[in-house]
């Protein structure tokens, strides 16, 4: 059974369409990388998928209607990162993750021993258990969004969908993020990341659907998705297409225009 299975996905903002006719599935163990151009309608992809914005069409997330679904219901199946690492309030690192639990115990019951592991793996695998008790509002940019993937993380979700998790992170956390995400697709989770760094897309998904002006134009191996011909219609640039280490490589050179 797939993890998410959308179906004639369409749906229109402000009066224009900017998601039209989408069908695809994530089964458990793949890790997509949801890639394009800048207004393709990636975040509204991840956005509706969550019921966030009328639409037309069928999602139906870890088998059950996605429409029909409870919000806590719906965070038991699916965690979500949104593309807005903003942290409001000044309360310490662990509280922000641990709110990845809430929707695992009954309201105002305290978190029990598994939740509390579940936190802590998930603040290491960020690693941001160094700075777990200062308050959140105080990190860089790139600590805040280590903490909200680690919020999302301990929320322990069959279905992850994140949007440019790897925005504003360092190379090295670039790579504990991704490998992060090929750990838990290994483990039996489904991933959908949207992604504007094509060579980390490359070398860590399983996967990758290519959206351009709301319509997916190709979905498959990153090797077959990532055409220099592809890359220069959707983009406008050259691209140095290579490997390292049997993996892609993909290094904008130019623009065509
Ligand atoms: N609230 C809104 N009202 C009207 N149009 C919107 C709204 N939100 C997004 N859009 C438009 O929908 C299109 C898709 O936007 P979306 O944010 O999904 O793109 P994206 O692929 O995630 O882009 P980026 O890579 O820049 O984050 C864009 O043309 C955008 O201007």
């Amino acid at each position: 059974m797939s993890l998410l299975s959308v179906k004639n996905l369409s749906a229109s903002l402000g009066g224009k369409p900017v998601l039209k006719d989408l069908s695809f599935t994530v089964a458990p163990g793949e890790f997509v990388g949801l890639i394009g151009p800048n207004g393709a309608g990636k975040s509204t992809l991840l956005r509706t998928v969550l019921g966030f914005t009328p639409h037309r069409g069928a999602v139906s997330i870890d088998g059950r209607d996605a429409a029909s679904m409870g919000a806590r219901e719906q965070a038991r199946h699916v965690a979500y990162l949104p593309q807005e690492r903003d942290i409001a309030w000044p309360v310490p690192v662990e509280m922000i993750v641990s709110l990845g639990r809430h929707a695992h115990r009954p309201a105002f019951a305290a978190a029990g021993r598994a939740d509390k592991e579940i936190v802590e793996a998930a603040m290491r695998r960020m690693e941001v258990d160094a700075f777990r008790n200062r308050p959140a509002t105080e990190l860089s940019g790139g600590e805040k969004a280590r903490v909200l993937i680690a919020r999302a993380l301990a929320q322990d979700a069959p279905l992850l969908l994140a949007d440019e998790p790897a925005a504003g992170l360092d190379p090295s956390h670039q790579i504990v993020l991704m490998k992060t995400f090929s750990t838990l697709a290994g483990e039996g989770h489904g991933i959908v990341a949207s992604m504007h760094d094509l060579s980390l897309a490359a070398r860590w998904c399983s996967r990758l659907i290519l959206l351009d002006k709301g319509v997916i134009l190709a979905d498959g191996p990153p090797r077959d998705v990532l055409t220099a011909e592809r890359l220069r219609a959707v983009y406008s640039v050259e691209t140095f297409l290579g490997e390292a280490g049997g993996k892609p490589i993909v290094l904008p050179l130019d623009l065509t225009r």
